[in-house]
């Protein structure tokens, strides 16, 4: 066994196995504790809550909780594994709710039959949180899971594949492109996947002023064209009325490269022939569509970014979603619109380009991080993150009107 592998099992198995458990908040020693906690004093809030059911976030732990839920279709870059199998990292997103964002939070892996299945159980126990955070579930299926539980759930439901990984994507490669002296309208873009990730964020690139007819999406099949007759509804969106049908074919003096696919699928011959000064996010997890290494050894003009912790310039979602749901949880919004993702991408890509804290120095273990190409977008363990994004995002939903309540006064000062 690799040393890694043997500490990562490791880490998950012991003291105790797994990555989460629940705390108490209330006392629950004495035989008035249990009477207020459980039987009769119990019976108050659940006739309260039944009156009215706001109060369900004034006497439980609704408000600041939320599901991560799995059918684990879509595991990270591993693909369909089934549910059980995702349990680890929906416990890991679970553990970065917790650790970013004081956010309680539950891992539910869903075994189902049909997509109707899938929904209608998360619908059903929606109520239960403060927002649900739908993780690992591969397109199309993903799109129209999303779409049913935004209707029927009066809480936020955030696919954070695609919203998540969109945000933190488009927060990287704007700060990316300006370094490299190019901008968003005029970037010629190559897509490499075609589900759930790279859909959101090719929309999302194009809302922060990208050209559509400039991106080139392929899926395994290669490039997604007009005249192709396999298209579901969300790569049609993409297809690209051109005559050019592999990676090699369109690669050729692009600027951009987002890779949200697989394991080592560009090569440096590929790579070699982009556009001067590329830009390169290979964000497949674990192993990214390019290595670092290979990259950076194909040519020395590239900003390169992958999804991993172990790397300069990591483009990953754990960037957005502890923030994001923070601020819309404070807020109690009932949705999380675009006019919330934008302040995202803003928030986060401002604090790269400001001096960084010497504790974050610290935990990365480097001397120094200044804008640049190496450090393209903040470290996960910035402390700014949380009340900058938070706030940015609270105060857009608000402004926006899915606010439920107003700002809380002095709101992350
Ligand atoms: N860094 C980050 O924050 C994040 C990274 N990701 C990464 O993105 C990847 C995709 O995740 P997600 O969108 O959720 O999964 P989906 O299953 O929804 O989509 C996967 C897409 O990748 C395409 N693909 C797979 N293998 C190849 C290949 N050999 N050549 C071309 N296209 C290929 C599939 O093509 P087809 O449609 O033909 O099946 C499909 O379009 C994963 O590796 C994941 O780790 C995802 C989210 C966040
Ligand atoms: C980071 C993440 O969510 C993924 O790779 O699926
Ligand atoms: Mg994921």
């Amino acid at each position: 066994m690799s040393d890694f592998r043997e500490q990562a099992l490791h880490y998950h198995a012991h003291p105790v196995p797994g990555k989460i458990s629940v705390e108490l908040t209330k006392p629950a020693e004495t035989v008035k504790d249990l009477a207020l906690a459980y039987s009769p004093g119990v019976a108050e809030p659940v006739r309260e809550i039944a009156a009215d059911p706001s109060n369900a976030y004034r006497y439980t732990g609704k408000g600041n909780m939320v599901a991560v839920i799995s059918n684990g279709t879509a595991i990270l870059g591993l693909g369909n594994l089934g549910p059980l199998a995702s349990k680890p990292v929906m416990e890991g997103k679970a553990l970065l709710f917790k650790r970013f964002a004081g956010l309680d939070s539950i891992d539910i892996e869903v075994k189902h039959r049909t997509t109707e299945d899938f929904i209608n159980t998360v619908a059903n126990i929606a109520d239960t949180f403060g927002g649900i955070n739908l993780e690992d579930i591969k397109a199309p299926e993903c799109f129209e899971i999303e779409r049913a539980l935004i209707e029927r759930c009066d809480v936020p439901v955030f696919h954070d594949d695609q919203h998540g990984t969109a945000i933190v994507t488009a927060a990287g490669m704007l700060n990316a492109l300006e370094i490299q002296g190019k901008n968003i309208h005029d970037a010629i873009i190559v897509c490499l996947g075609a589900g759930a990730a790279a859909i959101a964020c090719m929309e999302l690139l194009i809302k922060c002023g990208a050209q559509r007819e400039h991106i080139y999406m392929l899926d395994r099949k290669g490039v997604i064209h007009t005249r192709r007759d396999d298209l579901n509804e969300y790569k049609k969106l993409f297809a690209n009325n051109t005559d050019k049908r592999t990676l090699q074919d369109v690669i050729e003096d692009a600027d951009v490269f987002v890779g949200v696919s697989g394991p080592d699928l560009l090569s440096p011959e590929d790579l070699k022939l982009m556009a001067d000064k590329p830009v390169v996010f290979a964000c497949s997890n674990p192993d990214p569509e390019i290595s670092p290494e290979v990259a950076h050894g194909a040519r020395d003009d590239l900003i390169m970014a992958t999804g991993r912790s172990d790397y300069p310039n990591q483009v990953n979602n754990v960037l957005c979603f502890p923030f994001i749901f923070r601020g819309a949880l404070d807020v109690r919004a009932t949705a999380i619109n675009d006019e919330m993702k934008i302040a995202a991408v803003e928030a986060i890509r401002s604090i790269a380009k400001e001096p960084v804290p010497a504790e974050v120095l610290k935990a990365a273990e480097v001397d120094s991080l200044e804008f640049g190409e190496h450090y393209i977008i903040p470290k996960p363990m910035d402390p700014r993150l949380l009340p900058r994004i938070a706030k940015a995002v609270a105060v857009a939903a608000v402004e926006s009107g899915v606010a439920q309540i107003d700002m809380p006064e002095n709101y992350m000062a």
